[in-house]
């Protein structure tokens, strides 16, 4: 089994929510309601789960566009059916502590997932590929921080993703209504303005590749 596989329920392999009136645990930190970011936040501290030695990420001011996502690839606490990711611009995050203990996790992904190897937490997402729509920005998990004002999450995406890491259908309405009480629209890809933002740099790549 591969090194990352062993943690968790990481990667989405499988999950053992069940769905009744109080037991959807989406993530635990919106499970209680969405804490606001602070608009003049500015940055903080990583630590993954490591009780000795945690790798440690630096960065320098707020992140963005953060939602939790229910995709088999992004990184999600135990218990959750959603990771919660966010973006920053790759020039503010530093590694600053047992960068040794990073391994990437798939590195044909576009997302290429920098992890610990004796945890299992993703402590950031990198695209190298200079034409992806997102490159410049890196994916972190902020509650890895314990500093508060980081942004708070806005949307549901790749919400249909959970069934494929084990969630059963008929559960999938009980689901979304819950991302709805939490005013977590959801959606089955990313939400429709990063949605815009993709296929604008799409059209873009397309009339520059006619001249
Ligand atoms: N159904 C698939 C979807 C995976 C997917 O496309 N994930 C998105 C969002 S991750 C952050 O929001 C993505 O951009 N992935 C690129 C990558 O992971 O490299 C599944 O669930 O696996
Ligand atoms: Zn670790
Ligand atoms: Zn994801």
């Amino acid at each position: 089994m591969a090194w990352w596989k062993k943690h968790s329920n990481g990667n989405g392999n499988g999950n053992n929510n069940r769905v009744g009136d109080s037991s959807i645990h989406i993530h635990p930190s919106v499970d209680h309601g969405v804490v606001p970011g602070s608009a003049n936040f500015g940055g903080g501290t990583l630590r993954c789960h490591c009780g000795r030695d945690p790798v440690e990420v630096t960065i320098k001011g707020n992140s963005a566009h953060n939602h939790v996502c229910g995709c088999t690839k992004c990184w999600k606490p135990d218990g959750a059916l959603f990771s919660m990711v966010a973006v920053v611009p790759r020039d503010n995050l530093r590694v600053t502590a047992n960068a040794n203990k990073l391994k990437i996790v798939d590195p044909s992904a576009a997302i290429q997932r920098h992890a610990c190897v004796e945890c299992g937490v993703h402590m950031y997402g990198r695209i190298e590929n200079k034409g992806h729509p997102f490159y410049g920005l890196d994916f972190i998990h902020t509650e890895l921080s314990n500093q508060v004002g980081w942004s708070a999450p806005e949307f549901a995406a790749f919400v249909s993703s959970i069934v494929e890491a084990g969630t059963r259908p008929d559960d999938m309405p009980a689901i979304r209504a819950r991302l709805r009480e939490l005013r977590l629209e959801p959606y089955d890809c990313l939400s429709p303005a990063l949605m815009d933002l993709i296929a604008a740099h799409t059209a873009k790549s397309k009339r520059l590749e006619t001249v």
